[in-house]
């Protein structure tokens, strides 16, 4: 329940707030603002949510896209079952894995891909920002497999060397695209998020 910024500890209002309405995360917090803001999920779409473990975007997703909707969970490590998500455990950015999800959404295109997938800080900012952008591009190459046309894609990527280039691409694959920082995302750590809509369809194999 706290976090210490230097070397003071403050409250985390919103990991208190998740503990309390038993949110699986207080990245919940995060996705419902950019939802709200962003227009993204509606009733009867397909999402992919990579990086889905412990399940907070998950769970926010499934409430709005409703059982008339798909949404497929991947992650690197195992997660509690969620009603109406389909889970699948990999490493995304192993090619093979990329064939599972496909079976998963029964081949199907997705509406939204999600992506809040962090890499193992060590606190050295360039190595950390440097995987976070790889991460990202993983999140973007999924994109270009399982995006239908028009559809939207939220990544969060910490901020540094790579950043301007990643938009740019964002920005050549998507008609609008918009960097986000939600009030529950701590303002000292390097992360935002990027909102990118209407994806402009490249048939891309990988
Ligand atoms: C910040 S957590 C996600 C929190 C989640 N969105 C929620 O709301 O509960 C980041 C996740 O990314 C996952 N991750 C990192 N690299 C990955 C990879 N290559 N493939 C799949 N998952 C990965 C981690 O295992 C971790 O669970």
């Amino acid at each position: 329940m706290f976090i210490k910024v230097n070397t003071k500890y403050f409250i985390d209002q919103y990991a208190l707030q998740a503990q309390n309405q038993k949110l699986r995360s207080r990245s919940w917090f995060k996705l419902q603002s950019i939802d709200r803001l962003d227009k993204l999920l509606k009733q009867g779409m397909t999402v992919i949510d990579l990086g889905s473990t412990p399940g907070g975007w998950s769970s926010y997703v499934i409430k709005q896209i409703s059982n008339l909707g798909t949404i497929v969970s991947c992650d690197i490590l195992p997660m509690k079952k969620i009603a109406g998500v389909k889970f699948l455990q990999g490493d995304c950015s192993n090619i093979n894995f990329l064939n599972e999800i496909d079976l998963k959404i029964k081949h199907k295109r997705a509406q939204v891909v999600l992506s809040d997938m962090s890499p193992n800080t060590t606190g050295i900012s360039t190595v950390d920002v440097c995987k976070s952008i790889y991460l990202g591009k993983i999140a973007l190459n999924m994109c270009c497999r399982f995006l239908a046309p028009g559809g939207s894609f939220l990544v969060k990527i910490f901020q540094g060397d790579g950043f301007d280039q990643y938009l740019y691409n964002l920005k050549c694959l998507f008609h609008k695209v918009k960097v986000r920082k939600p009030s529950s995302s701590r303002s000292h750590s390097r992360e935002v998020y990027i909102v990118s809509k209407d994806f402009k369809y490249k048939r891309i194999n990988i």
